[in-house]
């Protein structure tokens, strides 16, 4: 894997133009390789993405005794599935920071039973698990917390389950609810399982990100609006043989916003018009900032003849690709709104604190709400140094501070601790040169 050292030096660039070829979806592969170890039989998954957030889960999966392969050095992967129970019932896991990874196998292994360890990162410790715990613990199972409570690391022992109906709540974080839709099928064999949602349910595109997979694995899920989910008993989950993973269109967004900023066309392939990732609701955003947006089947493309237009919207649906929204709104004609944010605060970083902190070190006013941003353009981005917080999107979405006007001016930026895209796009700064035409090293 790509190694970058200790801070880049982006050089500035007028125009962004060019096709860059997108990683692996990183929601629609770590869902992906879970259900295929869950499932009866064989899946071959195609272009699973290559990351830190995927590594984690290949490695929990292989000590908890599931048997993958991939082929040669692709990114082609056999799963040979379970059917429905891990064969290794004692495991100490490593998640990394991938909450893609660690709250789906929390819910997986607590209603499949056994003796397990999760912990990650540092900052996994200060990212909320407590309503997933909560909801699980209510109808038997056994999660325990060792350190503080609410977070992990977390114990998992052997539970009893006496209830099949579940409350979660859905306003800190989706994947609550899509670790339990897709523990559901694991306990529904006898007995139908429904699970209600409490209050507002946040980032609700990543719910159809699960549902469209876990029916793709052989299950069928009756749903009443955003309320509650229902698995009918005597399901489990089988392979479709094949599943090909779509580019990811959170990674999309960088490249998509340089085509905006900087001329363009910049387009991307591996994602497209039919995907199931929230995420290419970008877009919308890009259009209605004034970039010209095409689609296909298989790719997207940004471009625009001028200086963008302000945005004052709700971000809920895509909080990920909205960060990329708060560093476009540098060259905006107006300050901006990014609004329904709150989500950025329990993520890689505060989110919201750390973006109000760099974009201010670019020159930009910003004022910082509990759960929105407003960002007002300064008349001239200045150079600077930007910290990255170990979160891959702020490293991605700053590097689109070189663009165009700073350009224009030979501003300098600094990229400091690079290395944390291997989140989730370990070779993201040799795809920004392709499209920004220049040699970074
Ligand atoms: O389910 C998923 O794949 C994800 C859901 C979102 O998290 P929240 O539901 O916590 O907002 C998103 O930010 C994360 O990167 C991936
Ligand atoms: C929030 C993110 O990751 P996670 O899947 O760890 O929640 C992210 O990738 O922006």
């Amino acid at each position: 894997m790509k190694h970058y050292p200790h801070y880049l030096d982006l050089k500035p660039a007028m125009h962004a133009k060019g096709v860059v070829r997108l990683p692996g979806s990183k929601s629609i592969s770590n869902r992906t390789l879970l259900l295929a170890a869950l499932a009866q039989g064989t899946t071959h998954i195609r272009d699973l993405l290559a990351s830190d957030d995927t590594h984690v889960m290949l490695m929990a999966l292989q000590k908890l005794g599931v048997k993958w392969e991939q082929i040669g050095e692709s990114q082609d992967y056999i799963v040979h599935g379970v059917d429905g129970s891990f064969p290794v019932h004692q495991a100490d896991l490593f998640m990394g920071n991938a909450g893609t990874a660690i709250r789906p196998l929390t819910a997986a292994l607590a209603v499949t039973g056994g003796d397990y360890t999760l912990h990650g990162v540092s900052r996994m410790h200060e990212r909320p698990i407590g309503d997933l715990v909560d909801a699980l613990n209510a109808i038997g199972t056994h999660i325990e917390y060792t350190g503080e409570p609410g977070y992990p690391p977390l114990h998992i022992q052997r539970g009893r389950i006496h209830a099949h109906e579940m409350s979660v709540r859905g306003n800190v974080s989706s994947q609550f609810l899509t670790a339990l839709l897709m523990a559901a099928p694991l306990m529904a064999r006898e007995q139908d399982v429904t699970i209600n949602v409490i209050g507002e349910l946040i980032s609700k595109p990543y719910i159809e990100i699960t549902l469209n997979l876990i029916q793709r694995f052989g299950v069928e899920v009756q749903r009443n609006g955003w309320q509650s989910f229902t698995v009918k008993a005597g399901q489990r989950y089988i392979s479709p043989g094949n599943i090909h993973v779509e580019g990811d269109a959170s990674s999309a967004s960088y490249f998509l916003a340089a085509g905006a900023i900087a001329g363009g066309p910049v387009r991307v392939e591996g994602v497209g018009q039919d995907s199931i990732q929230g995420d290419v609701r970008f877009v919308e955003a890009l259009e209605q900032m004034g970039a010209t947006i095409r689609m296909g089947d298989n790719w997207i493309e940004a471009e625009s003849n001028g200086v963008l237009r302000a945005i004052d919207a709700d971000f809920n649906h895509i909080p990920d690709a909205a960060m990329t929204i708060a560093v476009a709104a540098l060259y905006a004609d107006g300050p901006s709104i990014l609004r329904n944010i709150g989500s950025w605060r329990v993520k890689e970083t505060d989110r919201i604190s750390a973006m109000a902190t760099e974009l201010r070190k670019l020159g930009a006013i910003v004022e910082e709400g509990e759960d929105y941003l407003k960002v007002t353009p300064p008349a001239e981005i200045l150079s600077a140094a930007i910290d990255t917080y170990d979160d891959h999107r702020m490293a991605m979405c700053f590097s689109l501070a070189t663009l165009d006007g700073a350009a224009r001016r030979g501003n300098k930026e600094r990229i400091n601790d690079p290395q944390c895209v291997a989140k989730t796009f370990p070779e993201y700064f040799e795809a920004f040169a392709k499209v920004t035409e220049e040699s970074l090293f």
